[in-house]
């Protein structure tokens, strides 16, 4: 299957979702304001927020429409929804010099963030850049040997030590390591457990005090994964971990096979915050650059453009 199969197979849930709660309404005749109102409460429906259900319905009023049709109605969702994530969309880059460039990824436990690691790590070797990933997650056996795991399938180093150990040791042995044998790229596993925020803020704290000290620009990143089948919840997260944890990207996992990939379009309207990338699959190819129209079209349950 091609990765736009892969993609619109991935939304098709989503799609239906919305053709669903939108179904009746394209049809009728007149565009009046009721009809307007139905849409507007279809997509809320959906989980694309109120923010950008507004202004879809207003995109969708100003087109002074003879007659509204279903492809019409969806071509004006795909146009909008682009518009919304177009501005979010922004791959992760391997800027961070000196080598290594750190990647800290956090979520809650279960959001697919080991998954995610492995394919990224994936991802970025495609891109002929050398990675090694670190199990910063210390609070579980189970989260260090699956990380490794990873790491075999990917042919990538994992630096790791013991269950309960300290996580800013692993990062700082990470990056000295990634130093010293050319490595491009760290990402670094890290324990996540929204109900225990301040044991969380004091270790992510602790990781970025030392890598602050080996070097000032680290961590270059910090990406928040997120299930989107947790819906409106994966709205929370974001809220809870940028405020704890200054996040400055995301990554929408498990949008295979689940009806609320609407909830992209209310994280970016909401927060703004850079998309990375989407994870449509538990194999090592399932994540992909954001692509703004791919997805858009795919959420409006519409063939790619
Ligand atoms: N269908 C699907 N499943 C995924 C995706 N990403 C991750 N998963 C699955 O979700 C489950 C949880 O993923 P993990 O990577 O273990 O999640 P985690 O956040 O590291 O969780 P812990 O290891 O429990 O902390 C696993 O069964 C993954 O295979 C995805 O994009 N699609």
């Amino acid at each position: 299957m091609s990765w736009m199969d892969r993609l619109r197979g991935g939304f098709a849930k989503t799609a239906e979702r919305i053709g669903d709660n939108l179904t009746g309404l394209a049809t009728r005749q007149a565009l009046d304001t009721s009809t307007l109102d139905d849409i507007e409460e279809a997509l809320i429906a959906s989980d694309l927020g109120p923010e950008a259900s507004r202004r879809i319905r207003e995109a969708i009023a100003a087109r002074r429409f003879e007659q509204l049709d279903e492809r019409g109605l969806r071509t004006i969702l795909a146009e909008e929804i682009e518009k919304i994530l177009a501005p979010v969309a922004r791959p992760l880059e391997v800027t961070g010099f000196p080598r290594p460039h750190v990647v800290l990824v956090i979520g809650v436990n279960g959001s697919g963030k080991t998954t995610t690691i492995g394919k990224l790590g994936h991802w970025l070797q495609e891109q002929d850049y050398g990675v090694m990933l670190a199990a910063g997650d210390t609070f579980r056996a189970a989260a260090i040997e699956q990380l490794k795991i990873w790491g075999e399938r990917i042919h990538a180093p994992v630096i790791a030590g013991k269950e309960g150990g300290d996580a800013a040791g692993i990062v700082f042995d990470g990056v000295k390591q990634a130093a010293a044998t050319g490595i491009d790229a760290l990402i670094v596993d890290t324990a996540g457990r929204l109900q225990n925020k301040s044991h969380l803020m004091d270790e992510l704290a602790k990781v970025r005090r030392v890598l602050g000290r080996l070097n000032p620009e680290a961590p270059h990143d910090v990406v928040l994964v997120l299930d989107a089948t947790t819906g409106q919840n994966a709205l929370n997260q974001i809220k809870v971990f940028r405020e704890t944890a200054g996040v400055t990207g995301l990554i929408m996992t498990k949008l295979d096979g689940t009806a609320r990939g609407g909830i992209m379009v209310a994280a970016a309207e909401q927060f703004g915050l850079p998309i990375h990338a989407i994870g449509v699959g538990e194999g090592v190819d399932d994540l992909r650059p954001f692509d703004p129209r791919a997805v858009a079209r795919a959420i409006a349950g519409l063939p790619p453009a």
